[in-house]
């Protein structure tokens, strides 16, 4: 049977996208939502699959009645078209396979084999989806190298989290690599595939007016805040292993500081943004156990009510009384470099917060006269708030006169920038464009291993400090926003977060 090709996907390899952990949350819930969005624009290539793993004794029908279901339960009305949900459905496939089992990957094998030729005979690219827990990731990539299905153009994708420190990072990454190369091997750290994070590189370097304050002369602190009102849904079991600083800021608070702080390449390609993220990275001011006393906080949320519902404590939640993990963290970073020196960088990350936020606010310094000192009014120094989700956009704040023939009255104002009113596009989610980039083989938004590794090599002194001080995680009312102690820090340096109005 030959395949013809679609338009928008002229030019890109046919794939077999096999998902390991094609019936788990992540799967159902994220991936195959975002190949469909990606089938129904008529981007998939020709005589793309999808073959689903798992253990579960599930024939192909089986499976495609589990991803019709999840389809229609996360696709929004108004973007489900039968259709669509049909061509997609027919690209699914499943195999019952365990991954630390020796046996039956010759089924694999075959299933990739024997398939339906592509029109012009194309070479399918192989792409090994590790939607599984990350124990998983090494066993299933030797099991991958041992039934010869790895080719030099295969890929592997890998899930967060990759380690739980730098030795089981460096271990995760060993085990991959002794099967796939650096180059076939595909990190994702969602935060990276969302538009309003793609679009900091564009306003920063697609832009002139920005680079010449973008520094310590002119910027006083800059706070990353990704704020969420969920819990730990049914991932407690994992969460309680991991914690905020594990689950956050190892990995996306601190790619959104990469991309804030970051100099700029020559041009965007595979290697040199990331190569500029590892300089920032390496560059992290390494912290002492006095440092991490006095630059860090961690919290956990008690009972309270988020979004007017009463909601459990995270004690509670997990059921775990004992538990020592953290919900919450704040840090204060500093970047040790010439364009960076002596500015602070705050993050702070929460679940059961107040709201759902994501943001990145750039603070400038206070001007450096006061040009009106007679005048009546407020004025606060510019900033600019980056509001990566929800509601994508910017807004510059700045001063202003208020009309009026009297004397100046100063006042606050705003330039505002909001995706939804300025482009009529839908703004894709994250995983439907770094899917597409994993069939594209462009990996320059996935982590590569020596920026996972210097994250990890930063956290670490914060991990083991935790581990040996007796203190708990500061308690914060769920639907707040953190521990009082998350405002300590900043007030220590004069200084407050910013809070958006919601
Ligand atoms: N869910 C999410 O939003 C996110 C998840 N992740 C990461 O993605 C990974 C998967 O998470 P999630 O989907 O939530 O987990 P789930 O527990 O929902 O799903 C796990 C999947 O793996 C399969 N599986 C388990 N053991 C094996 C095995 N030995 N061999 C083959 N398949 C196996 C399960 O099927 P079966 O039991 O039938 O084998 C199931 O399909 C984890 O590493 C997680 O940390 C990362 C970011 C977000
Ligand atoms: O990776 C993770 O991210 C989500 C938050 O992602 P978002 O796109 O909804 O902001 C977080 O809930 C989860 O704990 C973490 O593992």
């Amino acid at each position: 049977m030959t395949l013809p090709a679609t338009e928008l996907s002229a030019g890109l390899p046919p794939c077999d996208f096999t998902v390991f952990g094609g019936t788990g949350d992540l799967a159902l819930r994220k991936l195959l939502p975002a190949l469909y969005q990606r089938e129904l624009e008529g981007q998939l290539p020709a005589g793309t699959r999808i073959i689903g793993v798992s253990r579960t004794e599930l024939d192909d029908d089986g499976y495609r009645h589990a991803v019709r279901e999840a389809l229609h339960t996360h696709v929004t009305a108004d973007e489900l078209d039968e259709d669509a949900v049909r061509r997609l459905v027919d690209r699914v496939r499943h195999l019952t396979l365990d991954s630390r089992d020796p046996e039956g990957w010759h089924l694999l094998h075959d299933l990739l084999k024997d398939r339906p030729q592509v029109e012009g005979g194309e070479e399918v690219v192989r792409v090994f989806y590790l939607a599984i827990a990350p124990a998983l990731f090494g066993p299933t990539c030797e099991r991958l190298g041992a039934a010869g299905v790895v080719e030099d153009s295969s890929r592997v994708v890998m899930e967060k989290p990759i380690g739980t420190d730098l030795e089981s990072a460096r271990a995760v990454n060993d085990a991959v690599g002794r099967v796939f190369c650096e180059q076939q091997i595909f990190r994702i750290d969602h935060y990276l595939g969302k538009e309003s994070v793609q679009n900091l590189l564009v306003t920063r370097f697609a832009n002139t007016f920005l680079e010449p304050l973008w520094n310590s002369r002119w910027v006083d602190h800059v706070q990353i805040t990704v704020s969420e009102t969920l819990g730990v849904g049914d991932r407690g079991g994992y969460y309680d292993t991991s914690g905020a600083l594990r689950d956050m800021v190892q990995n996306h608070l601190l790619q959104l500081l990469c991309l804030v702080a970051m100099e700029p390449p020559t041009y965007v390609g595979r290697e040199t943004v990331r190569d500029e993220k590892l300089k920032v990275l390496q560059a992290l001011k390494p912290m002492s156990p006095e440092d991490v006393d006095r630059s860090t906080v961690r919290g956990r949320y008690t009972a309270g009510l988020v979004d007017g519902a009463a909601v459990p404590s995270y004690t509670d939640d997990i059921g775990h009384p004992g538990s020592s993990t953290e919900t919450f963290v704040a840090v204060r970073a500093e970047v040790q470099n010439w364009r960076w020196a002596g500015v602070p960088f705050y993050l702070r990350t929460g679940k059961r917060m107040d709201r759902r936020m994501s943001e990145i606010v750039v603070v400038f310094k206070e001007p450096p006269h006061a040009m009106f000192p007679h005048s009546e009014g407020v004025t606060s120094p510019n900033r600019l708030h980056i509001q990566v989700q929800p509601d994508e956009g910017m807004r510059l704040h700045m001063t202003a006169k208020e009309p009026g023939p009297g004397g100046i009255r100063l006042r606050p104002v705003s330039l505002d920038l909001s995706y939804a009113t300025t482009f009529t596009q839908r703004s894709p989610d994250a995983y439907e464009r770094l899917l597409m980039d994993v069939i594209r083989g462009n990996p320059t938004l996935f982590m590569r291993r020596d920026e996972v590794e210097a994250a990890w090599t930063w956290v670490e002194p914060i991990l083991r400090r935790w581990q040996a001080a007796p203190d708990r995680p500061k308690r914060y009312p769920a639907g707040t926003s953190g521990p009082t102690a998350a405002a300590t820090l900043l007030e220590r340096d004069g200084r407050h977060w910013q809070e958006s109005e919601a």
